[in-house]
C-alpha cells in the first residue's frame, strides 16, 4: 500500500460541496458548484468534495432527491477546476460499484468509502475497484464515538489491508470531546501511520471541529476535513476558511491561501445560503446525544409533520442509538412522541 504524496503539513480537504449538501437539501445547482469550485481552486484547495450528501447514488426517496444530477455536478465540477482535483463519497448499500464507475467516469479522482464504524467489512470490494481505476481512496468510520480507539483502529486496519489510503476518524455526529479524539486519533496513526495518512472528519455541533482539528496535527493525522461557511449536516463542519487562518496562525503548512479562502466564504458561499449551519439547540442536543448529523434535517422535516419537537426526536435517536442509515426511524420516533402528547 503506498500513501498518496503530501505537499504540505496537512491537507484540507473541502466538503462543502458534498456534507453541505445536506444542509442544502441536495439541491446545488450546476452554477454554484462551478462558482464554489473556481473559489477553492483559486485559494489553493487540492482536494473538493462533491456528491449528494448521502454518497453517490444518495438521490432517493429515503435520503432526498438531488435537484440536478449528481454525475453532471462532478463533471461540471471536474471542468471548472484547474489545480484541485475532485473526490466522491461512497457509501456501500446507498451507493454501488456501478455508481462509483460513473463518478471516476464524470471526473472523479479520488473516492471517500462511508461505512459505520464498527463495520468496515463492507468497504473492501469498493477499495479494490476504485485502485483498479486508479483512484485515491479514503476511508470514513463513521460515528466514531460509537467504538473505541483500539477496536477503530483495528477497523481503520480493515480498510487499509483492503487498499485504503487514509481511514478517517468521523465524527459524524460532532459528539467527541477532545481528549476522546486524541485518544481515536493517536491509536489510528499508531495502526496504521506507517502505511497510510490518517484524516479527520469534524462536526461543529459541540464548536469543537476546529479544535479537534488542532489536536488531529499535533497527534499526526495529515488529512482535515472543512466546508466554507460550515456548510453541512448539523451545526455543519469545521470551516475551511477558519481551518485555514488557525492553521496559518499555527505556521502550519496548508497550501491554501487563507485570505481567498475568506472570500470564498463570504463572497461566494453565503449570497447563495437560504439556510446557515448554526448550532442551535437541535444541532447542539446531536453533538451531546451523539446523533448522526444527517438526521437533522429529517427530524426538523417529522417534527413540523407531526407537531412533535425536533430536539426531542433527536434525543430519542441518541439513546436508541440509531445510526446513518435509519433514517426511517425517526418517523416512527416521531409518531410515538404525538401518541405520547395526547395520552
Ligand atoms: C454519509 C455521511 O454524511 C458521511 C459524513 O459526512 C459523516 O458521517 O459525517
Ligand atoms: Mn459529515
Amino acid at each position: 500500500m503506498t500513501r498518496p504524496v503530501l505537499r504540505d503539513d496537512v491537507r484540507i480537504i473541502d466538503t462543502t460541496l458534498r456534507d453541505g449538501s445536506h444542509a442544502v437539501a441536495h439541491r446545488f445547482t450546476e452554477t454554484q458548484v462551478r462558482d464554489t469550485v473556481r473559489a477553492l481552486d483559486a485559494a489553493g484547495v487540492e482536494w473538493i468534495e462533491v456528491s449528494h450528501g448521502d454518497g453517490v447514488g444518495g438521490s432517493s426517496f429515503n435520503y432526498g432527491f438531488s435537484g440536478t444530477d449528481e454525475m453532471s455536478l462532478i463533471n461540471a465540477a471536474r471542468e471548472e477546476a484547474r489545480r484541485a482535483k475532485i473526490a466522491v463519497l461512497l457509501v456501500p448499500g446507498i451507493g454501488t460499484v456501478d455508481d462509483l464507475k460513473r463518478a471516476h467516469d464524470a471526473g472523479a479522482e479520488m473516492v471517500r468509502v462511508a461505512t459505520h464504524c464498527t463495520e468496515a467489512d463492507v468497504s473492501p470490494q469498493h477499495f479494490a475497484v476504485a485502485r483498479e481505476l486508479g483512484m485515491e481512496t479514503a476511508g470514513f468510520l463513521m460515528m466514531a464515538h460509537k467504538t473505541d480507539p483500539e477496536n477503530l483502529a483495528k477497523q481503520a486496519r480493515i480498510m487499509v489491508d483492503a487498499g485504503c489510503q487514509a481511514p478517517y476518524v468521523t465524527d459524524s455526529a460532532g459528539a467527541l470531546l477532545m481528549g476522546d479524539a486524541r485518544a481515536r486519533f493517536e491509536a489510528l496513526v499508531a495502526e496504521v501511520g506507517d502505511e497510510a495518512w490518517v484524516g479527520y472528519h469534524g462536526h461543529q455541533n459541540m464548536s469543537l471541529g476546529v479544535a479537534n482539528s488542532v489536536i488531529a496535527h499535533e497527534a499526526g493525522v495529515r488529512y482535515i476535513d472543512g466546508s466554507l461557511c460550515a456548510l453541512g449536516a448539523g451545526a455543519g463542519n469545521s470551516p475551511t476558511e477558519v481551518l485555514g487562518a488557525v492553521f496559518d496562525r499555527l505556521g502550519v503548512a496548508t497550501g491554501l491561501d487563507a485570505g481567498l479562502l475568506l472570500d470564498a466564504a463570504e463572497e461566494v458561499v453565503r449570497p447563495y445560503l437560504s439556510r446557515w449551519p448554526k448550532m442551535d439547540r437541535n444541532a447542539i442536543v446531536q453533538g451531546w446525544a451523539g446523533v448522526y448529523s444527517s438526521f437533522l434535517l429529517h427530524a426538523e422535516r417529522a417534527a413540523e409533520r407531526y407537531k412533535v419537537p425536533a430536539h426531542a426526536i433527536l434525543r430519542r435517536c441518541g439513546e436508541r442509538g440509531y445510526v446513518g442509515g435509519q433514517e426511517d426511524m425517526i418517523i416512527d420516533i416521531a409518531i410515538g412522541l404525538a401518541e405520547e402528547q395526547t395520552t
